[in-house]
């Protein structure tokens, strides 16, 4: 029986995998078959207008309100004035841009519903960022989150993580920008680069005028769009599909709904493990220590408010799962596993997604273009906050130090002009994923992962290994180092497991995908088989899911720098700058005796140095309105060392003054 099953099964795997294979030439060249294409009505049009004149008119707004972006204080850090909700929303619409909205439908229309496993990673990958990230940062009150890296190690682990992040930022941001044009462009046969264009330059000058408030202010209007579009078209899926139930009958005949797949392999492309264990350390990459997610938690009133706003990100990301989810689900319900590629003169399963979405929408005028303002939207809101992210790093961690007697006038009017020419960057990236050819949502996963994992690693080195030395600086680039070339490069040679991992289709969907020549079929699968399957060790290493890149690359970082450290003699205690090292060991060892933790080194408490409370409002002019204490080394010409606590509250006083 089970031997009869297997072969079944890789049977229509081997129909399938010759049907993709047929036409994987070039699958970025959109020659779609003009009668096709759909078109966009004058309502739609308005609709996609009105977007972009709003998210325009909100950034006007905040550049003539206010303190009108006077200070680098309110255009880079919204005067640490927001509120908890606006922040919530906009730390989701951060990371999710039309590559999700997009990419997780393809997912789950190719290969089932395994990938919502991920949701479960939202749990740790959230509550970690809330009471261990966000505290440690928060009472450092820092602009830039790898100002950290010098508190703890130094100066070069801190231009290290800023480079890290812009050079990760910037690929990510080509990816989010091109997505929806491409979409758009496959569909209506809107012009691709005028859409890119229309896009990077909207958004440059919103992010440009308004700054961080304006960001995330167009985050929360952006969203609700989002969400409004997905929405849209699930409601008229179902209602064409013929009901919930018609739907869930589909979807269930065609295999599409995963049960927990507990498979401990870990070069298995999505398992629970893959998505649920490897996923908290993506989520952690991005929702602990990026720059983007980091800012948005300094920017809030208080600490209390950066908490709960990381709260409120756990539902509507959950929403946000499920939305695109069904959207795959009623999607295939609706085309019972179609794939059109021949008419849409492409192979990508992104531009299929737009191509059924279009093609469900038609004739309910405004719908279509309520669903592409639903992809700008996403797009916009995630490309507005790499620009001002990217234009706070720049200024806090690689201008500024060099030039402490800036004006403040000076350093504004410098962050603005940063904010546009990565706007103008990010168009020259669009091209560069022009030229790439994975599915969007795994080219952006695997970014966050190879170059996003290293990061997470020095955080977690410095906050909770006291011993971790400044020695590290080298231990953590070239464990960056081996996570890019191990982990990064290699994966292209095994992109065939995860087109053979393609679910099978039900018998009355497969026709239309399938082509008939069994024999060369099957040859074809027992090659992909036979190339898939690593011969060797190494081999097996560079097949390993790309949802473990964020993990293996953290771990490997913490490893080669614990021992660096321990090699070249461990950090005292008493030498850690107060306030970096967050008590993890302590708490998860608190059965020891207090002895046995002090020799461990773990009992430094997290200590309230910049605590919410003792805060001034940012009321003066002048430098950045705060001076945190690695401002006052840095004018001391000194690289690192730690602080007398004596003199925290001292330079605290010092400036309200
Ligand atoms: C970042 C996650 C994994 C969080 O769910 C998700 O939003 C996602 O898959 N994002 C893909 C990248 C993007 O949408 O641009
Ligand atoms: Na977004």
């Amino acid at each position: 029986m089970a031997p009869l099953t297997g072969s079944l099964t890789r049977m229509s795997r081997a129909k399938e995998n010759q049907a993709f294979s047929d036409c994987s030439r070039d699958p970025k060249t959109i020659k779609m078959d003009p009668s096709v294409q759909k078109h966009f009505t004058v309502i739609d049009y308005v609709i996609f207008a009105v977007l972009l004149a709003a998210s325009m008119g909100i950034g006007l707004y905040h550049a003539l309100t206010g303190g009108r972006q006077r200070t680098t204080q309110e255009f880079l850090m919204a005067d640490r004035s927001m509120h908890c909700l606006p922040v919530s929303l906009s730390l989701i619409a951060s990371f999710q841009s039309a590559v999700a909205i997009i990419g997780v439908p393809a997912e789950i229309y190719t290969h089932g519903t395994q990938y919502w496993f991920i949701g479960c990673a939202y749990i740790l990958g959230l509550l970690i960022p809330a009471h261990v990230f966000i505290p440690v940062l928060y009472r450092l009150r820092l602009s830039s989150a790898y100002e950290y890296l010098e508190l703890r190690f130094s100066k070069a682990v801190r231009i290290c993580g800023t480079v890290t992040f812009i050079f990760q930022t910037v690929i990510y941001m080509g990816v989010c920008v091109y997505t929806p044009a491409f979409a758009l462009n496959a569909v209506t046969g809107f012009e691709l680069w005028g859409a890119v264009l229309a896009t990077g330059l909207v958004c440059t000058l919103y992010t440009a005028l308004g700054g961080l408030k304006a960001v995330i202010w167009t985050d929360v209007f952006q969203t609700v769009v989002m969400f409004a579009g997905q929405l849209a078209v699930i409601v008229v899926g179902v209602q064409q599909t013929g009901g919930v139930s018609e739907v869930w009958r589909k979807v269930k005949e065609g295999n599409r709904i995963s049960t927990l797949d507990l498979n401990p392999d870990p070069t298995e492309r999505h398992t629970f493990w893959t998505l649920g264990v490897g996923g908290v350390f993506l989520m952690l990459s991005l929702y602990g220590v990026n720059q983007a997610q980091v800012q948005r938690y300094l920017s809030s009133r208080t600490e209390k408010e950066a908490v709960r706003s990381c709260y409120m990100v756990f539902p509507s990301l959950q929403l946000a799962l499920a939305l695109s989810c069904m959207m795959g689900l009623v999607m295939f319900a609706r085309y019972c596993g179609e794939d059109h590629s021949d008419q849409l003169g492409s192979t990508s399963r992104d531009a299929m997604v737009i191509f059924f979405v279009m093609d469900m929408l038609q004739g309910l005028p405004g719908l279509p273009g309520l669903f592409v303002a639903c992809l700008f939207s996403a797009a916009l809101s995630t490309i507005s906050s790499a620009f001002n992210s990217l234009a706070t790093v720049t200024m806090e961690d690689l201008i500024k130090p060099h030039y402490p007697a800036m004006t403040e006038a000076r350093a504004t009017l410098l962050s603005k002009a940063l904010a546009m020419s990565y706007g103008l960057l990010c168009l020259a990236m669009a091209y560069l994923t022009h030229l790439m050819d994975d599915s969007v949502l795994q080219v952006a996963l695997k970014i966050f992962g190879m170059v996003g994992g290293p990061v997470l690693g020095l955080f977690c080195l410095g906050m909770f290994f006291p011993w971790a030395n400044s020695t590290v600086r080298s231990g953590g680039r070239s464990g960056s180092r081996s996570g890019f070339g191990f982990l990064g490069i290699r994966h292209r040679e095994h992109r065939h497991s995860w087109l053979s991992s393609t679910r099978p289709l039900p018998p009355d969907c497969r026709g239309v995908v399938l082509s008939d020549d069994m024999t060369a079929a099957i040859q074809a699968a027992l090659g992909n088989v036979t190339l898939s399957r690593p011969s060797s060790g190494l081999k097996r290493f560079y097949s390993l899911s790309y949802m473990w890149y964020s993990a293996f690359n953290c771990f490997s970082v913490i490893l080669i720098g614990l021992i660096i450290s321990f090699l070249t003699g461990p950090m005292k205690e008493e030498d850690v700058m107060p306030g970096t090292v967050y008590p993890l060991l302590g708490k998860l060892l608190c059965f020891l005796p207090e002895h046995l933790k002090k020799k461990l080194c773990c009992v430094t408490p997290l200590r309230q140095t910049f605590s919410a409370q003792q805060r001034q409002p940012p009321q003066h002019k002048g430098n950045n309105g705060l001076v945190s204490p690695q401002e006052d080394e840095l004018s001391q010409g000194e690289t690192h060392s730690f602080l007398p606590e004596a003199l925290t509250p001292f330079v605290e006083h010092e400036t309200s003054v």
